[in-house]
């Protein structure tokens, strides 16, 4: 549904205005479009868009609250499915009522917070909205509201240290003090309500077994009873929303830890418009292409017999999509359908890929793969006139991406332990097929690589690198798609398995299939250079 949206978005004399959306609430609305002009630096227009979607945000919130106080049945029901009901006299009802109407309306917020469809709220969502308030009236001069906001931010986060040097900046900015400027009004009182309600459900929980969820990271720690303060920043520690995008690095620092010999890096983020995302060449000969494309084609030939077979794209029905793992090019290898030196030489680069990435984006945190395959995507003849469509669709590798808002839900079905991602290149002989990245939006192209034999497209995972994969409207386009992840649970099974399988004797001639071996042996300084560094290969399970 969202890629036949994206699709239609793309085609020509389609205008934004176009679509209508009668599902989600209008605050979502004016937030959206204030966040658009925000991003566009059109702050003075994203004002009344971004106070609109606050006000008519704490609105919902009250309505929501407004509905905690509903039939005792229906709350019954609640803490019954929760486990929570608590059995005694009147007291008890009395309290377990009241305990069931607090927690109720602390859900409020996050209810309000959470889009349409979504199962996650939009972390902080009111102190965000004054965060980009204050920035956005002090952009424009308005000062005043700005130390409003800020102040008002301040109410949740009282050490927040960059809301701190806005305050001190705005104030001197704005001279002698102003009598009668503080945090807005409704935002104090929604503040001290939810710290009185907070309040009373951490004493239920401790005093009489209670169990609440508290839904916002603001809580200040001396509400929160000391045995449940470490489960909560546990908690915390875990969500996906916590992980800011670090900051490009210069070239300069690049260059030194370009170790491996032969390869240099061609562009880099801030040359391709972006953040974690490099373009590196020479990571293979062309003999090496040449015995990577012979695997993938012995393989593809051998479908029928092996089990491996081509089929069309998931993306597009105009395009055939094939791939081999790790392990299946070892199995196939050693039933003789494939020469080994493919598969062989399939570990060796995926290493290589590995120990670069690891090099270039994560020096001091090891980087284990999780997922290797070698991809083809090929035209299929007479179906590619006036194709409107990808060959893939733009996504990001580790979450959901949202292209209406931007945003990204690292949760499944995407694969979320992914921390970067690996694109080398076999061939150059076909037509279409360039990789692209966008902005967030999944419409704004921001660069473009071109696939050729040795070129390596690395970049982080996440909402920073959204991209996709023009048509490719002639010919066979081969690639080694890999994924790394910082977590070693997630390491792939399969390129162990696959190591040992290869590494087993050969059976004598006669005793299984012959081996065939037509692929020259890839250059031995290739071979050194992985063994060197390749150190223990990661343990993993498979996945697709
Ligand atoms: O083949 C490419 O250039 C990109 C493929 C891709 O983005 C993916 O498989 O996730
Ligand atoms: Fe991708």
């Amino acid at each position: 549904m969202r890629e036949d949206m994206a699709k239609y978005r793309r085609m020509s004399g389609v205008q934004p205005q176009s679509f209508r959306d009668l599902e989600t609430p209008p605050y979502w609305a004016a937030y959206d479009t204030g966040l658009e002009l925000l991003g566009h630096q059109e702050a003075a227009l994203a004002l009344p868009w971004l106070e609109e979607a606050l006000q008519e945000s704490l609105a919902q919130v009250e309505s929501c609250r407004a509905g905690c106080e509903g039939p005792e049945e229906q709350q019954k029901a609640e803490e019954e499915a929760e486990g929570t009901g608590s059995p005694g006299g009147l007291y008890e009802a009395i309290a377990g009522h009241w305990i069931g109407v607090l927690r109720c309306r602390q859900r409020c917020v996050g209810d309000t917070a959470t889009r349409p469809g979504r199962s996650l709220p939009v972390p902080d969502f009111l102190p965000s909205q004054l965060r980009r308030l204050y920035e956005a009236h002090a952009q424009v001069g308005n000062l005043s509201q700005a130390v409003e906001n800020v102040l008002s931010v301040l109410l949740f986060y009282p050490e927040d240290e960059a809301a701190r040097k806005a305050l001190d900046q705005y104030q001197a900015q704005l001279g002698e003090p102003r009598p009668g400027l503080g945090p807005r009004e409704v935002i104090q009182r929604f503040v001290l309500r939810s710290l009185g309600e907070k309040r009373q459900l951490y004493y239920a929980v401790e005093h009489l077994g209670a169990s609440f969820k508290d839904p916002d990271p603001w809580t200040p720690a001396a509400f929160i009873p000391e045995a449940l303060r470490e489960k909560l920043r546990e908690d915390r520690e875990k969500t996906p929303w916590d992980h800011e995008p670090p900051q490009p690095k210069p070239l300069t620092h690049w260059k030194d830890v370009l170790l491996l010999e032969g390869v240099t890096l061609t562009q880099d983020a801030r040359q391709l418009n972006g953040s974690e995302r490099a373009v590196l060449d020479g990571l293979l000969t062309p003999a090496e292409c040449g015995v990577l494309l012979q695997l993938a084609k012995d393989a593809a030939e051998s479908g029928a017999r092996s089990g491996y077979q081509g089929r069309r794209s998931p993306h597009t029905p105009h395009e055939r999509f094939e791939g081999l793992t790790v392990l299946k090019a070892a199995q196939l290898a050693r039933a003789g359908v494939v020469g080994s030196q493919g598969a062989q030489l399939l570990l060796e680069v995926s290493e290589r890929v590995r120990s670069l990435t690891q090099a270039y984006f994560s020096p001091d945190r090891p980087l284990h793969l999780s997922f290797t395959h070698l991809v083809c995507r090929s035209a299929i003849e007479g179906e590619q006139a006036q194709r409107m469509d990808l060959s893939h669709p733009v996504h990001a590798d580790n979450c959901v991406l949202d292209p209406d808002t931007g945003e990204c839900w690292r949760e499944p079905p995407a694969y979320t332990y992914r921390d970067y991602s690996g694109l080398l290149y076999l061939n150059d002989d076909f037509q279409g097929g360039h990789l692209f990245f966008t902005e967030p939006n999944a419409l704004t192209v921001t660069a473009q690589v071109r696939p050729r034999c040795g070129r390596l497209v690395a970049f982080s995972s996440g909402v920073e690198n959204p991209h996709g994969v023009w048509a490719v409207t002639r010919g066979r386009r081969c690639s080694l798609a890999l994924w790394h992840t910082w977590a070693p649970e997630h390491g792939e099974q399969e390129w162990t398995e696959a190591k040992e399988l290869l590494q087993e004797p050969e059976k004598e001639e006669g005793e299984g299939m012959p081996s065939r071996d037509p692929a020259p042996e890839p250059p031995s300084h290739r071979l050194q250079r992985v063994q060197d560094k390749a150190g223990k290969p990661p343990r993993v399970r498979e996945e697709l």
